[in-house]
């Protein structure tokens, strides 16, 4: 097991930068997703990670081998893609055991032994002898997954494998995939721009935007404590609200709270302040209620779980709140928000900032 080190890497593509002097260590035994939006850099990072592509400057190494200018199967990284090359003509043991195949150090034996255990981790012992023209996606590219992991190399990538596979089976795939991977604690990097996925799987995150990691950190942090305002958007079906913050004595005036809320940690004068917080961290009722502030009922859908998403104009501003019970007031009518103190975090330029709600719980 082997950590994978960027040191200081830039990747240009004539005058475009797509990865921009990017530092980060994937730890090793662990799952880390690769997660953010389309075109911030997933895939070339990972490409340079497997030595498909080659970085402009800085260095890529595995443990403390320097990965520079080294090809791809010289890398012992292992790689599953969106749409793999499979060979429809053979079985799915015999698909898995092509690589073992190649590498002449191992027995008949132990070559057996590797393809029974990823045929017992993937579920799939009684479908070895089926050609991979008579599966399901789903089921293709768990043979793709247990092919990169047999071959027990160090490090095996993934790039966005649940992409061709419909709803179902992809939960499936991913449950699979999380027991494959504890099971043989190989470093995986895993790209997707899927929330939900990256969240499941992995043992940390890494953020991308624009070519560089914004936040790099474990699931529950980087939805609970997200490091900048982009995070806290990026993350949350929907994402967090923002809403400009002012700074007075002893804390801030925030158009969701009903006065000044004290806060721990100063918000220095002079810069963009904004506070930031989850839909499903504000209250909405028909009443007001001690601390609540009115707003307008703009609309209300249902959304995942049978919760409800409302939107809710308060001074100009469009509130996302996350609710179990629809409110009474009909669309146009009056409601009443309970932004919780203790789940609100403070932005400053776009970066979260140390002050925390005083008494809050925030420093958990
Ligand atoms: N070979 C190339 N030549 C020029 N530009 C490229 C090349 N490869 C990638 N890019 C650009 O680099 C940026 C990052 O691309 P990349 O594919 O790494 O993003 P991504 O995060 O994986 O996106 P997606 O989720 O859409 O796959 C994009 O703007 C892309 O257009």
């Amino acid at each position: 097991m082997v950590d994978i080190v960027i040191e200081n890497v830039t990747k240009r593509f004539g005058t475009f930068t797509a990865i921009d002097g990017m530092n980060a260590v994937f730890e090793d035994g662990a799952v880390t997703c690769l997660l953010g939006p389309s075109g911030c850099g997933k895939t070339t990072l990972m490409r340079m990670i497997v030595g498909l592509e080659t970085q402009t400057s800085g260095r890529i190494l595995f443990g403390n081998r320097d990965m520079s200018g080294l090809p791809p199967r010289k890398r012992n990284a292992g790689m599953v893609f969106q749409y793999p090359v499979m060979y429809q003509t053979l079985s799915v043991e015999e698909n898995i055991a092509l690589p073992l195949n190649q590498d002449k150090s191992l027995s008949a034996a132990e070559r057996q032994r590797r393809i029974d255990e990823v045929l017992d981790v993937l579920d799939m012992r009684d479908r070895r002898k089926l050609f991979i023209g008579d599966l399901d996606a789903g089921s293709r590219q768990k043979v793709a997954v247990g092919r990169a992991v047999a071959r027990r190399s160090d490090i095996v990538l993934f790039d966005e494998p649940t992409t061709n596979v419909e709803v179902q089976a992809k939960l499936l795939l991913i449950r699979a995939f999380k027991l494959v991977t504890q099971r043989l604690k190989q470093t995986i990097i895993y790209v997707t721009h899927d929330q939900t996925e990256a969240m499941t799987l992995a043992d940390k995150v890494a953020l991308m935007r624009n070519g560089r990691i914004e936040q790099y950190d474990k699931p529950a942090n980087l939805y609970n404590r997200p490091a900048s305002d982009f995070a806290g958007w990026f993350l949350g079906n929907p994402g967090m609200n923002f809403v400009p913050a002012r700074a007075v004595a002893g804390g801030a005036e925030t158009l969701l709270t009903a006065g000044p809320l004290a806060l721990e940690g100063a918000l220095e004068g002079g810069k963009d302040f904004r506070a930031g917080i989850r839909p499903e961290h504000i209250g909405l009722s028909d009443e007001a209620r001690p601390g609540s502030v009115p707003g307008t009922l703009k609309d209300i859908n249902v959304s995942i779980a049978g919760r409800f998403i409302a939107r809710v104009t308060v001074d100009g501003q469009d509130i996302k709140v996350k609710t179990d019970r629809v409110p009474a007031a009909r669309r146009g009518g009056q409601v009443h928000l309970f932004a919780d103190p203790a789940e609100m975090s403070f932005y400053a330029d776009g970066r979260r900032i140390a002050a925390v709600p005083a008494g809050g719980q925030h420093n958990r």
